[in-house]
């Protein structure tokens, strides 16, 4: 099943470290609604397939929001600028595709301009921006793709909050909805658009909400509802249709989706579809802007969902127009190597991209569990400062981490994909990935939180032996092999494993064990795996990679959720999950449970902010 990604409440992300953090549990959800509206013609859509610009579809018989001259009004009190914090953080990635077009020749309020200018301290747009604006302000939906760290946040925001200042906002209503798949780039968009209103305030305003805090809080909060709120898929829908909130977008002039693919694969599917039931009252005039990094090639499926489709939609690709892509220029390495070798791989890597000065390092997990396993053993290993970071840790944990992990240096931070997407670290030199991604888009995504600082970012991918055919869908990207050490450089590692991973508690191994065998699990059809051939590798993994005796024992319920019942292989616990390794202890839970369908009904509202689909969290 898919699983919570609960994490920052927006600090997480936050460039302006707002004061938040509160717990709770989302309740369940309603049902599974379909879509209204009538049917639309996306056969123009994703066909023009053109790079550079947006595609030249007709343009729309009428915009779907009036525009007119903004009708301004200047804030009683002007407030203070903040500093410019933001310039220090554009990265070499954002300079390489800024383009001529000044903000201030724009034809947007001015007191966006001033925001730009004195808080953000920006001058000119990078391609994305300068791209899409026009497009959006022209009433167009929006399908956006650019490379990663080029500025999205901003394409979507400015314009949304220009239309939003050129037409009357004071109902009780929400005018804007940005939906964002994790936590933590709620939190991050929220900021962003609290700096550009800066000085639109109080007649705009921008909050967000999302999942593993208290809902009642949001309820409280969405009394006096922000022009501008920010989302997060499962918590939107818990209080779309628990606490009666649909009328609060009657009037929704704009629904954005940041990383649209992601949000319209599978997992978040179902949420969306509700999302989308729920806003039909504007669908026929509200425009819808979906922006993403990879994008196209379930263009259609992702217009027919989500925007007006036909002539009222454009899709902007500025990948064409820029340099190369992140993944298409940032030197990457690939690692295959046999499953026992992997740790000490692991070990010889970080070795090796720490000697850079100021180095930053990312290491990327397929799951929560296992991010977390890997960080207790580098911590016991000792050598460098751990940061962990994944569905698993509380909030204020992930708020501190990430905020350490923006600011400092000499950092190896431990994430599952909660940190995939959108996060704004500056400065990361290296993006490590062990094992395979769940597919291309995110190790694309992954490898994009390099590179967008001002040096020569790189990334590396550790594949076991068995994985290796996924570098088949990376074939295309200056990926180039990295020999794997000899026996002898693994054999220099063993004795530190053995002894770290000892003293590791076996409910961290046991843990581990469950949650790569169900990553696998949920994988089989990509890896011509047989369940058998599955259970075979988590238990090589269990006895060669964690060191243990024998593989943990798994509870007769999580078997079955796993759709694992009676594969050879297991060792399904009757009582207890100890007796796997001498003095060790504690029952092998949570993650890896279930197969499946991510989402559907009683939509826990911190489940369908994970990624659905496979059985793990992250
Ligand atoms: N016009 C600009 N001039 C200078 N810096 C900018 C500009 N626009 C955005 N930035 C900065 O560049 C960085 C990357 O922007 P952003 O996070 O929006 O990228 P993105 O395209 O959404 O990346 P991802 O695909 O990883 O989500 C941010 O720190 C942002 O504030």
């Amino acid at each position: 099943m898919a699983d919570d990604l609960p994490g920052a409440r927006g600090r997480g992300g936050g460039r302006h470290r707002a004061k938040r953090g509160r717990f709770g549990k989302g309740r369940g959800g309603g049902g599974e609604p379909s879509e209204g509206g009538g049917a639309v013609d996306f056969l123009s859509i994703g066909k023009g397939g053109g790079k550079g610009g947006a595609h030249a579809l007709p343009p729309p018989p009428m915009p779907a929001v009036p525009i007119g001259e903004p009708q301004l009004s200047a804030p009683r009190a002007p407030p203070r600028a903040p500093p410019a914090e933001h310039t220090a953080r554009t990265s070499s990635t954002t300079r390489a595709h800024l383009t001529e077009t000044t903000f201030e020749a724009l034809s947007i309020s001015p007191l966006t301009k001033r925001a730009v200018r004195e808080v953000l301290g920006y001058e000119h747009c990078t391609q994305v921006q300068a791209q899409t604006l026009p497009v959006i302000l022209k009433g167009h939906d929006v399908i956006a793709k650019a490379k990663t760290g080029t500025g999205k946040t901003i394409g979507f925001l400015l314009p949304t909050i220009e239309l939003l200042c050129r037409a009357p906002t004071g109902k009780k209503l929400v005018y804007a909805l940005a939906i964002s798949p994790t936590r933590e780039l709620a939190g991050q968009i929220k900021d962003e658009c609290e700096a550009l209103m800066t000085f639109h305030k109080p007649q705009l305003s921008c909050a967000y909400i999302c999942g593993g805090t208290n809902i009642k809080a949001d309820v409280r909060m969405l009394q006096s509802p922000p022009s501008l709120l920010v989302a997060t898929p499962g918590r939107l829908v818990d209080l779309l249709f628990n606490y009666d909130l649909v009328p609060l977008f009657n009037e929704l002039r704009m629904l954005i989706f940041d990383e649209a693919d992601q949000l319209l694969e599978m997992g978040f599917r179902p949420s969306i579809t509700q999302i989308l039931s729920a806003l039909t009252s504007s669908r026929a005039t509200r425009q819808t802007l979906l922006f993403s990094a990879t994008l196209m090639s379930d263009i259609v499926q992702v217009a027919q969902i989500a925007t007006r489709g036909g002539e009222a939609t454009r899709v902007v690709d500025t990948v064409g127009t820029e340099d190369k892509a992140t993944h298409e220029h940032v030197p990457q390495r690939l690692t295959v190597t046999p499953v026992h070798a992997q740790t000490a791989e692991l070990l010889a890597l970080l070795e090796e991209v720490t000697q850079e000065p100021g180095y930053k390092v990312l290491v990327f997990f397929n799951t929560a569990r296992l991010a977390g396993m890997f960080a207790e053993l580098l911590t016991v290993i000792g050598g460098y400062t751990v940061l962990e970071m994944h569905s698993r840790k509380s909030q204020p944990h992930r708020t501190r981490m990430a905020e350490q992990f923006r600011e400092g240096t000499n950092l190896v931070m431990l994430s599952s994909d909660v940190s995939a997407r959108g996060m704004d670290y500056p400065d990361v030199t290296s993006v490590l990935q062990v094992g395979m991604p769940a597919d291309r888009a995110q190790y694309i995504h992954r490898l994009g939180r390099t590179a967008r600082a001002g040096k020569a970012g790189g990334g590396y991918l550790l594949l076991a032996d068995f994985e290796s055919g996924f570098s088949a869908q990376l074939k295309d990207l200056p990926i180039i092999s990295r020999p794997p050490l000899s026996a002898e450089g693994v054999a220099k590692y063993t004795p530190v494993l053995q002894q770290a991973f000892k003293r590791l508690p076996a409910v961290t191994l046991s843990c581990a064990y469950q949650a790569y065998l169900g990553f696998y699990n949920s994988h089989l059809k990509r890896l011509k795996f047989t369940r058998e051939d599955v259970v075979r590798r988590a238990n090589t993994f269990a006895t060669e990679v964690l060191l243990l005796d024998s593989p943990p024992a798994l509870q007769a319920q999580t078997v079955g959720k796993m759709g694992l019942k009676g594969v050879e292989g297991l060792v399904v616990e009757r009582g207890s999950a100890e007796g796997h390794r001498k003095g060790g202890g504690g029952k092998g839970h949570g993650e890896g449970g279930g197969k499946g369908k991510g989402g559907g009904k009683g939509n826990n509202s911190a489940r369908s902010e994970g990624r659905g689909m496979s059985s793990r969290r992250a």
